[in-house]
């Protein structure tokens, strides 16, 4: 079954339309310029919602291990979303052995990466269209036909422009495991919506093996 990831979760309706839905991970976004962001004391209060529920994934950019161990003081991270910092990523998995997954800008097969390493994870994801003030959550989808001659090197998520319409032909044309979303499930920017949210995850379901 194709596992989902509802990103950018910030407030308690979407946090609780998510986990209600069967969402396999939740996304808190750790980056100020986001529409999405949340403090590490914002998503602590949230989180604490549900003592079960779905792993929480941190998003980080560019991020120090320093500035990770600080979000990890106030809240629980089951996984670390990083874009950028390619070069700290072994240390940040040393530091909290936490898995780590890479984000990665596609638009061509070669920007394919042929190894997970340093990461557990892949997330691959359209790149920032030029100008955009962060390097996700665009609501950007890439040409998935690059990935048709791509053998996936280890666990991998397909993210970008995802919506509840589009989510079941991503997922049968490109085999993803599992995918990733934000705007795709907001009313506007950086608002989930709890009925998008119910309706992604069902058309991701519906299409998974
Ligand atoms: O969501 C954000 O605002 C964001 C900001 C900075 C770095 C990453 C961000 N999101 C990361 C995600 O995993 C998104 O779900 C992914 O990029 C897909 O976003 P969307 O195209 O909006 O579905």
């Amino acid at each position: 079954m194709t596992q989902v990831k509802i990103c950018g979760i910030n407030d308690p309706a979407g946090f609780d339309a998510a986990v209600e839905a069967g969402a396999d991970w939740l996304g808190f976004v750790f980056f100020p310029p986001s529409p999405r962001y949340v403090t590490p004391e914002t998503a602590a209060a949230l989180s604490a919602r549900t003592a079960g529920g779905p792993p929480r994934v941190g998003l980080f950019v560019e991020p120090t291990v320093e500035a990770i161990g600080n979000v990890l003081t106030h809240v629980r991270l089951d996984a670390l979303q990083i874009y950028g910092a390619i070069d700290a990523l072994a240390a940040i998995r040393a530091a909290f052995g936490l898995p780590v997954w890479r984000a990665i800008g596609i638009s061509a097969p070669s920007d394919l990466p042929s190894t997970v390493q340093p990461a557990n994870r892949l997330v691959l994801e359209a790149k920032a269209p030029a100008g955009a003030s962060r390097p996700g959550g665009n609501a950007t989808t890439f040409d998935w036909s690059v990935l048709s001659g791509w053998t996936a090197p280890g666990p991998w998520m397909l993210a970008g422009g995802l919506t509840p319409e589009t989510v079941a032909t991503a997922i049968r044309q490109t085999g993803a495991p599992a995918v990733d979303v934000s705007s795709g499930v907001e009313r506007s920017k950086g608002v989930k919506d709890p009925a998008l949210i119910r309706a992604f995850i069902a058309a991701a379901r519906s299409a998974g093996g």
